[in-house]
């Protein structure tokens, strides 16, 4: 596990400290320059293991370094040496090594080996290797070094998962990913595409949790509020999507059908989603609303289809409670009444105030009042209304999207909320209003109501 950059900053430093010092099983390794204070940095943090790197192609070496080949690779020996008599593995990158010549590479690589070094890594650092040139690069690399060989493939092409997975069958015994693909410019190799594909398509053993990989996605993208687009492969929201008619009702039939079979939702901690819009065919439609007990007759079902895909044509998201909503209008069944009647909301929020929120509601006619605090007025408020229905169930925000539908200070927000029950039910709704707190308790009330009354 890379954990940082110690010389980067302070703050790098102490989290590779925390990090070393959490008694994790996984080694920890720090990244250093070919320098004695990056070094000695990594061993203050009390890592296990130095990443040591260096530019070996000429347009780094002359540009950046201004360094010659044998200047460069003297001082990788020296930093290699450096780590090892302190006691520590030594992982040794050629930086730029897909553009560095092949048999410079070859040789700066096994006089870090002669040093002592434990691994080599073999950067992609633009991005611009094609997967078989991967394959051939480390085919060459495995015939003259014993070590292990690593590899660091950046994305710029879109590539860097294809060549980390030709890279180990050419021969490497690992490839350095990151969590979300986050990394320099267009990313890293992902974690999840990666681990997915050697274990499902390859069938490799390997030491990892993988029911964890979208939960751990998620956490990722919170801490750096950098989005997971829906369409990721394995942690995207729509990974397990299927939309239309002709996907759902295979998949409905048997989840192989259209998916990969050999990587399920359940796999990566994910779920299967069957999506309404305006694709959406009879076999899905029809089991969402069995799913909430109601049986529409056939000229029915046709008319709730028609207005269905005529609010996805408008290019809007059809929530649950939408389609429960036109269901129950076509069906002439009056919507059940509701679990929780929200009646005040009021929050406290500010730069020197913890955001609270007060919540009144009458919870099957009985009158709660619930305050919470929150990060912000948002959650505050959220947290107080999963929190009055309190024994009636244990409910949990699954998803929650807001978008502003207006420009200016005075938009109006639109909210999506998706909640789960312990069962895994989920359930969405939406609500529109200029006060997003209110927005976003107003569909959550609903959505709660309508998987209350499922
Ligand atoms: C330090 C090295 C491995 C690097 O980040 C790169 O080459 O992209």
């Amino acid at each position: 596990m890379e954990a940082g950059f110690p010389i980067a900053s302070q703050g790098d430093k102490e989290s590779v400290k925390s990090i070393a010092n959490a008694g994790l099983t996984s080694e920890v390794c720090g990244l250093a320059r070919v320098l004695t204070k990056d070094i000695d940095a990594c061993i203050e943090a009390g890592v296990d293991m130095v990443h040591a790197f260096v530019s070996t192609s000429d347009i780094q070496r002359e540009h950046t370094i201004r360094k010659s080949r044998e200047e460069v690779q003297q001082m990788a020996t020296q930093a290699v040496g450096y780590v090892k008599d302190h006691g520590l593995r030594c992982m040794f990158s050629a930086m730029d090594a897909t553009r560095t010549d092949l048999d410079y590479l070859i040789a700066i690589y096994r006089a870090a080996e002669e040093a002592g070094c434990d691994i080599i890594n073999v950067p992609d650092t633009v991005g611009v290797m094609s997967p078989s040139g991967m394959y051939n690069m480390i085919s060459d690399l495995r015939q003259q070094i014993s070590i292990p060989i690593d590899t660091h493939c950046h994305n710029d092409f879109g590539l860097a998962v294809a060549n980390s997975l030709m890279a180990i069958e050419a021969g490497a015994n690992q490839a350095q990913v990151t969590i979300n693909g986050l990394g320099e410019r267009a990313g890293n190799a992902d974690l999840a595409e990666t681990v997915m594909s050697l274990k499902s398509i390859y069938g490799a053993s390997l030491n990892i949790n993988t029911e964890y990989i979208v939960e751990t996605a998620r956490m990722v993208e919170r801490y750096t509020t950098v989005p997971i687009t829906a369409h990721r492969p394995v942690v995207g929201e729509n990974a397990f999507a299927h939309e239309s008619g002709i996907h759902t009702h295979g998949v409905l039939e048997n989840s192989n059908t259209f998916e990969p079979g050999i990587m399920t939702p359940e796999m990566v901690g994910h779920t299967r989603r069957i999506v309404l819009g305006k694709h959406a065919g009879k076999h899905a439609v029809r089991r969402s609303l069995e799913a909430a007990k109601l049986n529409p007759n056939d000229e029915q079902l046709n008319h709730i289809i028609e207005k269905v895909k005529t609010i996805a044509d408008k290019g809007k998201r059809l929530t649950d409670a939408d389609l429960y909503a036109i269901a129950c209008a076509v069906m002439h069944k009056p919507m059940g009444k509701p679990a929780i009647d929200l009646k005040e909301l009021s929050v406290m929020t500010g730069n020197v105030t913890t955001p609270t929120a007060v919540v009144k509601a009458l919870v099957n006619d009985e009158e709660k009042i619930l305050s919470n605090i929150g990060i912000g007025p948002v959650d505050a408020a959220l947290k107080a209304v999963t929190g009055i229905i309190g024994e009636h169930a244990t409910i949990s925000i699954h998803d929650f999207r807001i978008e502003a539908v207006t420009g200016g200070s005075d938009a109006v927000a639109e909210v999506i909320v998706g909640v789960q029950d312990e069962n895994g039910r989920i359930v969405s709704a939406r609500s529109a209003s200029a006060d997003i707190v209110y927005a976003s308790v107003e569909a959550l009330v609903t959505a709660i109501n309508m998987l209350l009354q499922k």
